[in-house]
Formats: structure tokens, C-alpha cells, sequence
């Protein structure tokens, strides 16, 4: 949710559109967010996919191989019982896979560009049957609070905010080195 707000702070045209559909929201449903409700919402959907691409939680995680494997058309090969990293945080960086890495873009989800790409570049919950258990309930939990919070606040960038900001490389998860920083500001409806 932290570096949801910041690049939410940081692009005010994302973060308006993505106002404007939860508005409609509550408007539809009178303000009732079951999660199927909140599976509907397109843009949220998005914006959630495109944090977990730019800000992946980890670099890498592992697998050992059950059976021996050469690339087709090389004499590389990976040998039965070998531990290998897949290594999504790199994936997710990949410019020729997504241009321009860096730069914060919902549109990278929509149908026609998810189609375009193979599906094991986008990695943020792992694959497979020892994928992320919780991510379900991360995906709604971490939804849920960013339509709870921007319905009622507005986040912008204050005199603290470091852009980009320094990662601690101490962790093996991402972590900001000198906290996130944002103004937030009530929206008044009455
Ligand atoms: C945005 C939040 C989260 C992210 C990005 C995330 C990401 C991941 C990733 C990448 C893996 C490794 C998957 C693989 O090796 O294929 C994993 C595994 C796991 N996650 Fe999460 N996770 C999140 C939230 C949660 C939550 C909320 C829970 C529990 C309530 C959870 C429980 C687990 C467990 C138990 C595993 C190990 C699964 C296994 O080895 O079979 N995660 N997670």
C-alpha cells in the first residue's frame, strides 16, 4: 500500500481516475465493497498490478527441478536436482519485456498488452502449486485499504518525499531506507 500511495502521489492523473472509479463504486453498490464488487473495478486491478510489477516485495525465489532440461536449440542444459532462482524482480525490470521499467503505467495491464506477453514475466505471487498462499487475501486486503483511503484522502508529495526513493539493501525484501513519505489531505464530502 506505501508504494501504491507514492506513485499514486507522484502521477495525480492516475490517481484521479482511479477516484473517479471508486466513486462510481460506491454509487453502484451503495457502498457495499464485497470482493466480488471489488474484483470488477478494472482500474484498481491495474493500478494493484502495476505496484507489485515496478516494486516487486523480493528478487528472487527457487525451485529445484525434477527432471533434467536442455533449451531448445542450445546444448544449455539444467541437470535433474538442481536448485534454480527465478529471479522475478529482474523479469519485472526487463525493458525489452516492459519499456521503459520505470516509469509508473496502469496501461501495461490492460487486456491487449497482458496478451502480448508470456504469461511467466509477471511473477508477483510466484507460479505454480507453490505459489503464494495468501495472495488472494493480500490482493483484497491491500485493495480494500486503498479504496477506503482514497475515497476520504488525497496523497500528494511533501518537502520529504525522496524521488526515487533509496533502497535499504540490508533486506531481502523491499524496503524503503528512509521511510515513505507523503502529505495526505482529508477530502471534504460534504
Ligand atoms: C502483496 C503481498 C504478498 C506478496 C507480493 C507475496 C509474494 C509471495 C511469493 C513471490 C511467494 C513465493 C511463491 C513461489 O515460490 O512460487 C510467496 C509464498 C508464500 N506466501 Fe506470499 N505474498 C504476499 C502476501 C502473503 C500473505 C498475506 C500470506 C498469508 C496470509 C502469504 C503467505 C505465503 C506462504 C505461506 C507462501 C509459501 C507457499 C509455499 O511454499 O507453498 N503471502 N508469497
Amino acid at each position: 500500500m506505501a508504494n501504491a500511495f507514492y506513485e499514486l502521489a507522484l502521477n495525480q492523473e492516475i490517481q484521479n481516475r482511479l477516484r473517479d472509479e471508486i466513486d462510481q463504486e460506491y454509487i453502484k453498490h451503495a457502498g457495499n465493497l464485497t470482493y466480488a464488487n471489488i474484483k470488477e473495478m478494472n482500474y484498481l486491478d491495474k493500478v494493484f498490478k502495476e505496484v507489485l510489477r515496478k516494486y516487486s516485495a523480493g528478487l528472487f525465489f527457487t525451485r529445484r527441478t525434477m527432471s533434467s532440461y536442455t533449451f531448445n536449440g542450445t546444448k544449455v542444459s539444467i541437470p535433474k536436482g538442481q536448485i534454480i532462482l527465478i529471479p522475478w524482480q529482474d523479469m519485472h525490470q526487463d525493458p525489452n519485456i516492459y519499456p521503459e521499467p520505470d516509469v509508473f503505467d496502469p496501461e501495461r495491464f490492460n487486456e491487449e498488452a497482458v496478451r502480448s506477453r508470456h504469461p511467466m514475466v509477471y511473477l508477483p505471487f510466484g507460479g505454480g502449486p507453490r505459489n503464494c498462499i495468501g495472495s488472494r487475501f493480500a490482493v483484497y486486503q491491500t485493495k480494500l485499504g486503498l479504496i477506503k483511503i482514497l475515497r476520504n484522502y488525497k496523497v500528494e508529495p511533501c518537502e520529504k518525499t525522496q524521488i526515487p526513493y533509496a533502497i535499504d539493501d540490508k533486506h531481502f525484501l523491499l524496503t524503503p531506507k528512509d521511510g515513505i513519505y507523503l502529505r495526505i489531505i482529508k477530502i471534504n464530502r460534504d
